[in-house]
């Protein structure tokens, strides 16, 4: 591997937020400078609520610290073949934590969610979401990979990101952009999901992973080798230094990976 991925730990989510807006700070700065854009994939689970406290907190008012949400275009890291509207849907987690809470004078971002009128059909539905990829990054056949400013990821007690879950076949698609999943071990079956090539692409990669539930994974993932061939140790692997996680002492107690001060 080449450098190791940042390990940042906090006494509890709120001190996390402080500096999980910090850092999306800096890779708004980026995008914007880079493109004048701010490209997010978002994954669901905890991820929505820790985000939303971090980007709705009111901040320090200095003019490093404008969250700029009109530059902003949010896609889905992953999602689950349901209504918008669904208990299930990743995009109505962030709608709800999010989205429908961000103040009017931080702008709105634009927003990606998925094609409903495929839940039908996951592959037509991953196919419209790499479609969708396409209109706002490039065309596949002119870039091998889109590239994201940034990716905010969590981590299933098995090791998952995204929807790609550990010794599954969609680990070694190497084409697509996006993948369809039917056999999810994490219910909802139905999904489509990045695929670990356009994860590991990314400007920024960032996990969250908080609470005591966590610890188990985390040890295996950052302090041993079997762990380096779960999923998001093979975003550790792909990303290196690009690769940040964001975690709570309990997350962290028993590992053993060096953890960073500082962002
Ligand atoms: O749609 C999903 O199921 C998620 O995107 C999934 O990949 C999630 O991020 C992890 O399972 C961690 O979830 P928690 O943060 O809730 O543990």
């Amino acid at each position: 591997m080449g450098k190791q991925p940042n390990l940042y730990t906090f006494s509890d989510t709120n001190a996390l937020a402080k500096t999980l807006r910090a850092y999306v700070l800096q890779c708004q700065t980026a995008g914007l400078e880079r493109h004048g854009a701010f490209k997010v994939a978002v994954s669901g689970g905890s991820l929505p609520k820790t985000l939303a406290k971090a980007l709705l907190d009111p901040g320090n008012g200095g003019p490093e610290d404008k969250i700029n949400f009109s530059k902003w275009e949010i896609f889905f890291a992953d999602e689950r073949a349901v209504p918008l509207d669904h208990s299930d849907s990743n995009y109505k987690l962030l709608k709800d934590e999010l989205l429908d809470k961000i103040p009017e004078d931080l702008g709105k971002p634009v927003v990606h969610p998925i094609d409903v009128r495929h839940l039908d059909d996951v592959q037509e539905m991953a196919d419209q979401y790499q479609e969708e990829l396409m209109r706002s990054f490039a065309a596949k056949d002119s870039v091998k990979l889109p590239i994201f400013d940034l990716l905010l990821l969590g981590c299933g007690p098995d090791g998952h990101t995204c929807s790609l879950f550990p010794n599954h076949e969609l680990l070694r698609e190497s084409d697509a952009w996006v993948a369809p999943i039917e056999d999810s071990p994490k219910p909802p079956k139905a999904r489509i999901t990045l695929t670990l090539p356009v994860v590991t692409h990314g400007i920024k990669i960032a996990f969250l992973a908080t609470g005591e539930g966590k610890a188990g994974i985390l040890k295996e993932i950052l302090d041993t080798d079997e762990g380096r061939s779960l999923p998001c140790g093979l975003v550790n692997e792909g990303g290196g230094e690009r690769v940040s996680w964001f975690t709570d002492a309990e997350a962290v107690n028993g590992v053993g990976f060096p953890k960073r001060g500082s962002l």
